[in-house]
């Protein structure tokens, strides 16, 4: 006999741009793309075609660009919080919420070296990302990152002294190129509710600067053994700066630039401390991953 497991359901790709109206004219926006899953007594809709207890999801949809009318965009983790408790509050018969907001950059330009009051550039595919899940049981439970956030140094990176054996072929190296689509995420341990992450608001930006901070400088200035050890002292410092966060994840790809070998054509020398020509791989690549948490 078979029986549902699970479910949840929603509008997925809300793109949604907002223009706040500052003061002397100056004018700020905000570009998101919206989910939104919503899970409790919705059984019956699944399992005997009972549209009675379904919200439509174009009605989602319609709530996701009221909501960010009639409230703050910024921080993403209060709307997306103000968002799912929404739902909770309208409807009885659901049970919680899953919102992500990610967030897309329009970063002010200057003209003639002044910031402009009205335009703005995309410097980049990096993401803020927010998830936010808003539960009877547990109340707001908020996740904060950033993606697709690219960097790479063309020294300072060196990885030797792991397993070798009748499966190794890659060489010891004490110079390579590193490079990486950041991945970094961080979870709140203080809210319970929707005040908590009103009382909260300020932490958020904060928190973001402080990760986007740490995982640049990090990457820049440390003299890397391997992924692993840079991301993991990337995590201790957030936790460090961020007192208020639980636990700090990355998962990021080792995007893998070859040396070539070019002694062929003239003896050519290009490998070790003369590589300057590379092959940048598209794939296969590392993906190395750690969740810190405090102790
Ligand atoms: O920093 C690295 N970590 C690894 O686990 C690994 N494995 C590999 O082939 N290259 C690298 N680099």
């Amino acid at each position: 006999m078979p029986s549902l497991a699970s479910a949840r359901y929603g509008k997925d790709n809300v793109r949604v741009f907002k223009v706040s109206k500052e003061e002397g004219g100056r004018q700020a926006v905000t570009e998101m793309t919206v989910c939104c899953l919503l899970e409790g007594s919705i059984d019956t809709s699944y399992t005997i075609a009972d549209n009675s207890v379904v919200v439509a999801t174009d009605s989602i949809k319609n709530t996701i660009y009221v909501k960010a009318k009639e409230h703050p965009v910024n921080p993403p983790e209060l709307y997306a919080s103000i968002l799912g408790t929404h739902f909770l509050d309208t409807y009885a018969h659901i049970h919680a919420a899953n919102v992500r907001v990610v967030v897309h950059r329009w970063t002010r330009y200057e003209v003639d070296g002044r910031p402009h009051p009205h335009s703005f550039l995309r410097d980049g595919e990096e993401t803020r990302i927010v998830s936010a899940r808003v539960s009877r049981d547990e109340g707001v439970r908020l996740t904060s990152g950033i993606q697709k956030l690219t960097v790479l140094k063309s020294t300072g990176s060196a990885f030797h002294g792991f397993v070798r054996d009748e499966y190794t072929t890659l060489p010891e190296t004490w110079d390579r190129i590193l490079s990486t689509d950041v991945d970094a995420s961080w979870t709140w341990s203080f809210p319970t509710g929707l005040p908590a992450v009103q009382e909260s608001a300020a932490l958020f930006d904060g928190a973001w600067e402080a990760a986007r901070t740490i995982t640049l400088k990090t990457f820049a200035e440390d003299n890397s053994a391997s992924v692993q050890n840079t991301m993991y002292k990337m995590c201790e410092q957030i936790l460090a700066a961020v007192p208020e966060t639980q636990s700090v994840s990355y998962a990021l790809p080792n995007k893998h630039y070859f040396e070539i070998d070019l002694s062929w054509h003239k003896g050519l020398k290009n490998t070790g401390a003369d590589a300057e020509v590379y092959a940048p791989q598209s794939g296969p690549n590392g993906l190395i991953k750690c969740e810190v948490t405090r102790s």
